[in-house]
């Protein structure tokens, strides 16, 4: 499926809030994304893929991800979503450029290895070389391998599970030379993310115009978060706001 044309007033819009090129003092840039409900919740229910952004704030993602390396997401989203993250925005005047070339490199934080790239739409994207293949991130020596995927172990806090984000990031700058990541959820990743000033460098949230309920599931960090540089664009059904986590 294609892609509306991407609103021309939103690159202006966007250009202060695209990764740094080069980056600055070897940090790799970190933009944190997501589209949420006026009730803050980013999808009807536990494990449900749920549209709430217009096609116009669409276009807008795929815009992102053809200005980072990689593009980021949870195994809850890998499994719930069954995500392509490929970019189909080419720029202006260039009918040559292919999805491949121009798509992020996915990361999927799979520790348990509960998802599969075979048979994903990420698979199919790939196969079509519409697409790039994962990276999936584990905590020890993946007990399956599949072919295409490559496994980056990051050891894990012994008490969360969780790996370390600066360091999952050093290493995904130093052995793949990814600079910039886009992440895209979902509520758990989003969730560590918004109280990490130092690892987030630029937030992009679309707000739809649709409430989704109690049963929704929500984001909201853990303690109140202060924005900074901030800035809105309102389209046809949604807002978008741009902002920068104050530290
Ligand atoms: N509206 C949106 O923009 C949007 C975007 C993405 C996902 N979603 C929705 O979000 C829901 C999924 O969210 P979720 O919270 O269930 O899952 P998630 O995508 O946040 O994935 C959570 C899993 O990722 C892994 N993980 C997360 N942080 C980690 C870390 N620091 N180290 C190691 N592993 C880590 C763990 O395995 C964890 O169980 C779905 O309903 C999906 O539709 C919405
Ligand atoms: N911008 C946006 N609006 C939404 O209404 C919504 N639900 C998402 N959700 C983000 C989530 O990660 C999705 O799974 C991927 O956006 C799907 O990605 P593909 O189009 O398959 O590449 N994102």
């Amino acid at each position: 499926m294609s892609i509306l044309p991407l609103r021309t007033e939103l690159i202006p819009f966007l250009n202060p809030y695209l990764p740094a090129s080069p980056v600055k003092n070897g940090k790799v840039s970190v933009t944190l994304t997501y589209a949420q409900s006026i009730d803050a919740k980013i999808s009807k229910g536990p494990g449900i893929r749920t549209a709430i952004s217009h096609a116009e704030t669409k276009s807008m993602t795929h815009y992102l991800r053809y200005h980072h390396d990689a593009i980021l997401v949870g195994s809850g989203t890998a499994l719930a979503d069954d995500p392509g993250l490929n970019c189909k925005w080419v720029p202006a005047n260039n009918n040559y450029t292919k999805s491949f070339d121009n798509s992020p490199r996915p990361i999927i934080l799979d520790t348990k290895q509960k998802w599969s790239f075979k048979g994903s739409k990420m698979y199919d994207l790939f196969m079509a070389k519409e697409g790039k293949s994962p990276i999936v991130i584990v905590t020890k020596a993946p007990t399956k391998e599949e072919e295409y995927v490559s496994y980056l172990v990051c050891p894990s806090d012994p008490t969360t599970g969780y790996v370390d984000w600066k360091e999952l990031l050093q290493r995904l700058n130093n052995e793949y030379g990814i600079n910039s990541v886009m992440i895209e959820g979902g509520a758990n990743v989003i969730q560590q993310l918004l109280t990490k000033p130092d690892i987030v460098d630029n937030l992009i949230v679309t707000i739809g115009s649709i409430y989704l309920g109690k049963s929704g599931v929500g984001v909201s960090p853990d303690n109140s978060v202060e924005l900074t540089d901030i800035d809105w664009w309102k389209g046809t059904t949604d807002t978008i706001m741009c902002a920068r986590l104050s530290s």
